[in-house]
Order: structure tokens, then sequence, then C-alpha cells
């Protein structure tokens, strides 16, 4: 266990204070194995004591303040049942007093105060005292002065003190909990997330994006770069979290930047961090994103609209893994891991100067093409039951879209990809409320006026040989069905919007099958 990390926590920078002030002393801590690592290390903080500074100082003097503390972790060591702070004498007879630190029932060392008389020094125990140093140690110290400056605690400021030990030590152990529990709730999240990208998240049967998923599981293990092509909207960042939740960087970070988002400062300072004072505004020191994506996966999106100066830096990080912040004067090592997108031709940038040719060759390693929803209509049927199930709300009755909904769906030619889709799914199940089939009547005007121009009829082409009564009933039953799903069953609006009665058009809807059913039947008019 690291004592360091525990400095900045409030209320021991507090209870350092107070100790300080009011008793001078210091706190410290030893390991389990009863080890001051700072002593060790000879970081010693020169305590008020003179006497104990002159001995931590010299080489015996401080082999024996270790001692001393050391029998005070054996006492500890040696009874899980001491909780309470406890004392020992040490070797110049000064007192150090300690309180074991448990985190998880186990013992993880022990926080401690030395250096202190229980009472005034006497003549002769300040005789003794000088001579003990003298023999441990040159001393160019004015001895007088040091006995008079002994920190003296009676017992009851020294039971005070106690209680503030054993406080210390539960706030660390709290903390510790405090940090496990977090530790925790990252483990499942970070689960949770790699359960939401599994490969079977992604849907689709087509050639195409069988190909996607071959090349996916390749590329998962390994840590090549990949570029990913497709137009907006067609799962780019999609496939991208799965590529990185299923690969060995899943537990560390997977950050996004848009490319096209910023000017060429900002995003030069987004991507690479900045120095304090490096441009109007810049405050402090900024980490970028390629430091906080350090040892997992950066998903670098619209690549093809970087700047030319920033094309170069991305090309030292992908081939050194090192960049510069802005304002900076040394640079910076990261591991990261580059899954870049773009919906653009980067070989037509090429040959048009707009992309460098290395880098076009530096991220081209592994290409996955997304295909665009219109060219994979295949897909269509399982991706719309997947947004059916994916926004259906919990008791929502609605089963599904009506046939002439579906023909409308499948007619238009999505240029918003799956994002589109998605939706006009998600709006389409809160418009149809509890409909169990969503009339295509609450399709989008948008998506309507493209499929039917001026609304014109969802039906079959009119017939305009073979039997006129055949067709007449076509035409009838066309309308009245598309009129049921408008109505929502409501037979007598519709009847009176057809021009006909509630009873006639009850006939012909059982003439023609229409009818919903008992379980609709109760819902209707
Ligand atoms: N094959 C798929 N299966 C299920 N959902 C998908 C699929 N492809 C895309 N989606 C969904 O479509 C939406 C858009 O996907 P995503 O943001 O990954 O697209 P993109 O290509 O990165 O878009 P852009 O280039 O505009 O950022 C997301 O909600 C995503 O979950």
């Amino acid at each position: 266990m690291d004592f360091e990390k525990y400095q900045n926590l409030h209320t021991i920078i507090m209870l350092k204070e107070v100790i300080r002030k009011w008793w001078q002393a210091e706190l410290a801590f030893a390991d389990k194995h009863g080890v001051v690592q700072e002593w060790q290390r000879g970081d010693i903080v020169p305590p008020p004591n003179d006497f104990c500074r002159l001995s931590l100082l010299s080489k015996e003097g401080g082999r024996r303040c270790g001692q001393s503390v050391r029998v005070l972790h054996e006492k500890f060591k040696g009874s899980k049942r001491v909780r309470r702070a406890l004392t020992h004498e040490c070797h110049l007879n000064f007192t150090v007093i300690g309180a074991p630190l448990y985190v998880d029932n186990e013992y993880e060392g022990l926080l401690f105060i030395q250096g202190f008389a229980r009472q005034p020094l006497g003549e002769r125990e300040a005789q003794v005292l000088k001579a003990q140093i003298r023999e441990l140690t040159p001393v160019d110290t004015d001895l007088d002065r040091a006995v008079a400056r002994v920190p003296v605690m009676e017992a009851s400021e020294l039971s005070k003190l106690a209680d503030l030990l054993e406080f210390a030590v539960t706030e660390i152990a709290n903390y510790e909990a405090e940090l496990s529990r977090k530790d925790e709730t990252i483990t499942s999240l970070s689960h949770e997330l790699s359960d939401r990208y599994k490969f079977e998240k992604i849907i689709g049967r087509s050639t195409a994006m069988t190909e996607v998923f071959r090349l996916m599981e390749k590329v998962a293990n390994s840590d090549s770069t990949v570029l990913i092509n497709g137009e907006s909207g067609t799962g780019k960042e999609l496939v991208a979290r799965a590529i990185h939740f299923n690969g060995p960087r899943k537990d560390k970070p997977f950050v996004v930047q848009n490319c096209s988002a910023f000017n060429d400062n900002l995003l030069e300072s987004a991507l690479f961090g900045h120095t304090r004072g490096s441009f109007t505004g810049a405050l402090r020191d900024k980490k970028g994103l390629f430091e906080v994506a350090d040892g997992g996966t950066f998903f670098l999106d619209e690549v093809g609209d970087m700047s030319p100066a920033l094309q170069v830096k991305l090309l030292r990080v992908l081939q050194e893994g090192t960049f510069i912040p802005v304002g900076g004067t040394h640079s910076k090592e990261v591991d990261v891991r580059v899954i870049a997108a773009t919906h653009k031709d980067l070989g037509e940038l090429v040959k048009k100067g707009q992309f460098r040719e290395d880098l076009y060759y530096r991220i081209n390693v592994i290409r996955l093409h997304l295909p665009a929803l219109r060219d994979r209509r295949e897909d269509m049927a399982i991706l719309i039951d997947h947004f059916l199930r994916k926004h259906h709300r919990e008791n929502q009755r609605t089963r599904g879209l009506s046939p002439e909904a579906l023909a409308i769906l499948n007619a238009y030619p999505w240029p918003g990809n799956i994002r589109e889709l998605e939706n006009e799914i998600e709006r389409l199940l809160v418009l149809g409320g509890d409909l169990e089939m969503i009339p295509p009547d609450l399709i989008s005007s948008r998506i309507r006026d493209v499929v039917i121009p001026g609304g014109s009829s969802l039906m079959a082409p009119v017939r305009t040989t073979g039997k006129l009564n055949e067709a007449v009933e076509a035409l009838e039953r066309e309308m009245i069905q598309r009129g049921l799903a408008r109505t929502q069953y409501n037979k007598s609006r519709l009847a009176r919007e057809l021009g006909i009665s509630r009873s006639n058009l009850i006939l012909k809807i059982a003439k023609y099958g229409l009818d919903r059913g008992p379980e609709g039947a109760e819902a209707e008019d």
C-alpha cells in the first residue's frame, strides 16, 4: 500500500496540519512490514524535535528509529484484535504513538507520530539524552536549546491524539472501500458495455455485412489500424466500438472524436492537448484525447476532413506513438489503437492532393466497407424487427407495422441509412401508442412523399385491363383497408368518410376479411 496516495485526502491534509500546529509532530506511515518507506529512501521531513532529527539523519540513529516503529508494528501484527492506538518508548525515550490501518480486514500498516516526551525533561534526563545523541552523531546543534524545544504531551493530550489517529485510519479504510466499490461498478459497467457491443447486436445478414463481420472478428484481436468507410449512419461508430469491446483493449478507454466538428486549432488542442499559455484562453495545461485514450482505442471519425498540418501529427502518432501538445516542447508517448472512419473516398482525396499519401497507406491497413442501407435491402426486415424490439416500451401492445407501412419503408431509399431507419421506427412506436399494427399514415411525410409523390395512392397501380368489377373490388378493398388503418378501426368515422352506412361497411370488411378479430373489436369506434 502506498501512503502517498492518501496524502491528498482532505481529512489527512487537515489532520497533518492540526497535528503540526498543536503538537509540533509529523504524521507518518509504516507499511505492512513495519517499514517507513520515506525514511528508507532518505526522504526525511525534519521533525520539530531536534533529537529525533539528528537521530534520523544519522545511520545508526535512523536504524534505531525504524526499529522503534517496528516494535509498535509487531504489536499490531501480533493481534488482529488490537484496533486502537498504542504507544511505545523509543531508543531516546520519547513516545511513539500509532494506530493500525485495516483495509478489508487486512492489516496494511500503521499511522504514527513520534518524538515527544510525556512530561518536561528533568536535568538528569536531559543529560542522558544529550549523551545518547552525541554517541550517535557529531552534533552541531545547541543541545540545551533542543532540550527546551522537546514537544511535551500530557496524558489528556495523548488520548486526543490517539482518537485523531484512529479517526484517520478509519477515514483511509472508508476511502479504500469506496474505491473498490467504484472499481466494481466500473468493471460491471465495462461488462455491460462489452455486452452492448457484441457482434450479434450488429444486425445484418446480407453478403456485404457477412464480409464485414468476418473482417471484424479478424481485426478485433489485432492492434492494426482500421479504416471504416461508409456513408453517414451506416454504423461506422457501432462497428468501431464492437472491435474495441471485443478485443484485448476492452477494459481501457474508447475515445471518439469527429474531425470535422472543430476548426483546425481547436481540433489540434482536443487531440493533442495544450500547455498553459499556448494561446489566449489556455489557462492551464490540458490533456489531449490521445492521452485520454492511452492503452485503449481512438475512433477518429471523418478523418478525411483533417487539415494537412494535423495529418502530419497524426502520422507521427501512428508511426512513433509520440506527439507534442500545442505550445509544448517535449513529446509525449502513448499506446493507442486508431480506428479511422470516413464517408469520403480517401484514394480520390490523395489523387487531388488533399490527403497525404503516406498517411493514407498508414491508416488503410485494413479496410471495412459498410454498405449503404439501400444496397442491402435484404437486411431491411431484420433491421426493422430489431428496432421494433429495441424501442418497444414495456406493456406496449404494438406488434409490428402494417403491410402497407412496411411497403413504404421498403420502397424508400434511406439516404440517412440505418440511423434514419432507427429514428423512424422509434418515432412510429411513440406515435402508434397502443395500436397493434402501425398504419402507413403515421410514417413521416418526408418518407411518404418520396415513395408516393403528392400523396397518391399506396395501392397497386390502377388496373386498366381485365374485368371491371374485379378492378372495382380491388380498389374498394384497398380504400377500406387503408381507411381502417388511418381511423384506427373507427368504423363509424370511416363509413362517414366513404359515404356508406356503417352496416354496409361492416359487411364489406367481412367480405374482404379485413376485420381485426375479437381482440381488436373491443377497441373499435
Ligand atoms: N447493423 C446495425 N445494427 C443495428 N444498429 C445499427 C447498425 N448499424 C447502425 N446502427 C445504429 O444506427 C445508428 C447510427 O450508427 P453509427 O453512429 O454507428 O453510424 P456512423 O456511420 O458512425 O454515422 P456518422 O458517420 O454519421 O457518425 C446507431 O444508433 C447505431 O446503433
